[in-house]
């Protein structure tokens, strides 16, 4: 038997300390779910993964582990494929089917590094920097998640935002303990004016510092032409102000700064519509559902080809995928934006060993050790895994977490 081939896919279900982050879709849980993936070769060798959580990603990344076996690791291509075509009968999606693929390549690289002694930036042709600019990302939020069903109320470092004072005290915050350079704020949450008023107050605490405001399709396009207006010269790019290709494109006729998604272009067939519309300036990449490391290497010469910028989006995630986001972001020239990430509001919980990855003066410094550079702590891991299981989640749902705050609470989109 060959040692570069996979003997095991091991699917563990985590879940981690999320703060009351708010965005249009209601509030972030107390707990937020991933799933950690170690790709186990006939020599030993191990390959890391991390995916988002969820019981249907659960379900598929189990498919995916019965499909990958006595495949050789570095036919990183026909492993995705072949995960491909075992999802086809269930689930329709290419988006869908491409969450579960990209995790699996992503292991799949750190093995092969690590057999190489390589970093994977190494694999995707070599890095073009040595530190990844990150964004500090923004949020409205609660001072505390609510006392709940006898559970006492958590706390955090952080404090309330809930107008532009507190969005710019976080902001400081961020600056403070990460040196971040450029500043995302996740809108939606309130009506336009408010979120513009936030804004303009960032600018002024911030000048001449690159801003973006996104408020997830929370707008009809008559609102989102009125906030780009409002806001011209002070946002870098306005991010999924409104739903869809179509909505965007009329968006993008008077807007007069950039548009960027992570929401109507997340799969390859919706970048020739998108583009023949001029729907979009910027895209935000992400390796999780783009079909992994490879793929948004080479999505990245696309955009390049079609004049579109590049920028990377991010869910709330630990370090696996921080150092497989670093890695695809230094091996990409047409990097034109500071890179999206949550990481910053976990609490501490991380499943690599020595705990979270360092960023510093706003970047995270590529790994230079084989594979992703990074290694698994078990003990954290089964903790983390334990508290999967206590707490029953199947899935995210902030606005149902909202709901059992404010019953009256109606998910809208558009909302204004
Ligand atoms: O840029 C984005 O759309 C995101 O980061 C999506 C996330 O789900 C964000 O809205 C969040 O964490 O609440
Ligand atoms: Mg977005």
């Amino acid at each position: 038997m060959s040692a570069t081939r996979i003997r095991e896919l091991i699917v563990t279900p985590i879940a981690f300390s999320d703060p009351p982050l708010l965005n249009s879709n209601g509030c972030h849980e107390p707990l937020a779910l991933r799933i950690i993936l170690q790709l186990v070769l006939e020599d030993g060798t191990v390959g890391l993964g991390e995916s988002p959580g969820g019981a249907a990603r659960l379900e598929r990344l189990e498919i995916a582990a019965q499909t990958v076996v006595g495949m050789d690791v570095f036919d990183a291509t026909a492993v995705s494929a072949a995960i491909d075509t075992a999802l086809r009968p269930t689930v329709d999606s290419s988006h869908e089917r491409g969450w579960t693929s990209s995790a699996v390549e992503v292991a799949c690289l750190d093995a092969q590094g690590k057999l190489l002694g390589r970093p994977v930036s190494d694999l995707l042709g070599g890095r073009v920097r040595d530190t990844v600019p990150f964004a500090a990302y923004l949020f409205y939020k609660w001072a505390e998640h609510p006392e709940l069903d006898g559970r006492p109320a958590i706390t955090d470092d952080w404090g309330a935002a809930l107008d532009p004072a507190g969005i710019v005290e976080q902001a400081r915050l961020m600056h403070e303990r990460y040196g971040f350079e450029s500043f995302k704020l996740k809108g939606g949450v309130f009506p336009p004016d408010e979120e513009i008023a936030a804004i303009r107050a960032l600018a002024e605490a911030f000048p001449g510092r690159p801003l973006r405001l996104d408020p997830n399709i929370a707008w009809t396009v008559e609102t989102s032409r009125y906030v780009a207006e409002q806001l011209d010269g002070v946002l870098e790019y306005l991010e999924d102000p409104t739903r869809g290709i179509e909505g965007m494109a009329e968006v993008a006729r008077t807007a007069p700064m950039p548009l960027a998604t992570n929401m109507c272009v997340i799969a390859w067939e919706h970048l020739k519509p998108a583009i023949e519309q001029g729907a979009i300036q910027v895209l935000l990449t992400d390796h999780h559902y783009w079909g992994g490391l490879r793929r948004t290497r080479e999505l990245a010469a696309v955009c390049e080809a079609f004049g579109v910028k590049l920028s990377m989006h991010s869910n709330s995630h630990l370090g696996i995928s921080l150092a497989a986001m670093t890695h695809v972001a230094a091996a990409i020239p047409n990097l034109d934006h500071s890179c999206d990430t949550h990481y910053p509001w976990n609490s501490g919980d991380e499943v690599i060993v020595g705990g979270p990855l360092k960023i510093e003066n706003g970047e995270v410094r590529v790994p230079t050790g084989p594979g992703l550079g990074v290694d698994l702590d078990h003990d954290v891991l089964e903790r983390l895994h334990r508290r999967y299981l206590d707490s029953g989640m199947k899935g995210r749902d902030d606005t149902g977490y909202m709901r059992t705050f404010q019953p009256e609470y109606e998910l809208r989109l558009p909302r204004w």
